[in-house]
């Protein structure tokens, strides 16, 4: 199956147009106000009415009244929860709003893998992004070499830094579980602008 591509920290109108015209999978949309890549109100009505693409809300901690809210107003599709939520707060979004979770874990050469067991049963897929205080974002890669230690069966989303040069290698890890690429901050003008020439290049390259 080919590899699925999520294109994240969307902000402007004319370049979500330009970036969903390239074929993408999933398109993400930060709603984290400590980020660069925050969302905010300003794009609301244009991103609602995006069809042809899942939608993705990505999340740090955020209550579940506030996801919920964002859910209905930007009809979000997709949650990416990229902070420290539990199993519990997992299960309740997905009973509440019934839309698909990805949850994030930042990896490290400390991490515990035995974790991810009672996410597995409560998520659709898992995301593995590189560990950093500021939770995402970073355009940091992790040693992808510890996702040897990755046992279980859920499909991930791969992300931390992934580049043009970068994804060839994460492609040739062939691991059937690798669901979707997430390209983020290396494929940027500026935080939450993306390079159309460059994303377009590295898209045909994943979809070949
Ligand atoms: O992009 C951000 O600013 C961000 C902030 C807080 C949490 C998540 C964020 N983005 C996610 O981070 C990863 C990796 O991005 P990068 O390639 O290292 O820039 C990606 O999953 C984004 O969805």
């Amino acid at each position: 199956m080919t590899v699925k591509v999520k294109v994240c920290g969307m902000k402007y109108p004319d370049n979500i147009t330009a970036v969903a015209s390239l074929g993408i999978d999933y398109m993400g949309f930060i709603f984290y106000d400590q980020s660069k890549r925050y969302v905010g109100q300003s794009s609301s009505a244009y991103i609602k009415e995006l069809d042809g693409l899942s939608k993705v809300g990505v999340f740090v901690n955020a209550s579940l009244s506030a996801i919920l809210d964002k859910i209905t107003e930007f009809q979000l599709n997709v949650i990416q929860l990229h902070g420290d939520e539990s199993v519990e707060f997992c299960l309740e979004l997905k009973e509440k709003s019934g839309v698909i979770i990805l949850k994030a874990f930042g990896v490290d050469q400390n991490f515990d893998w035995i974790q991810l067991d009672p996410y597995a049963k409560v998520v659709d897929y898992f995301l593995f992004d590189t560990k950093s205080s500021s939770y995402g974002g970073t355009g940091v890669q992790f040693d992808w070499s510890l996702l040897d230690q990755y046992k279980l069966t859920t499909p991930y989303f791969l992300s931390g830094g992934l580049d043009p040069e970068n994804i060839k290698t994460a492609l040739e890890r062939n691991d059937p579980r690798l669901y979707a690429l997430d390209l983020n901050s290396k494929f940027e003008v500026e935080p939450g602008l993306k390079d159309i020439a460059l994303l377009s290049h590295s898209i045909n390259t994943i979809k070949k």
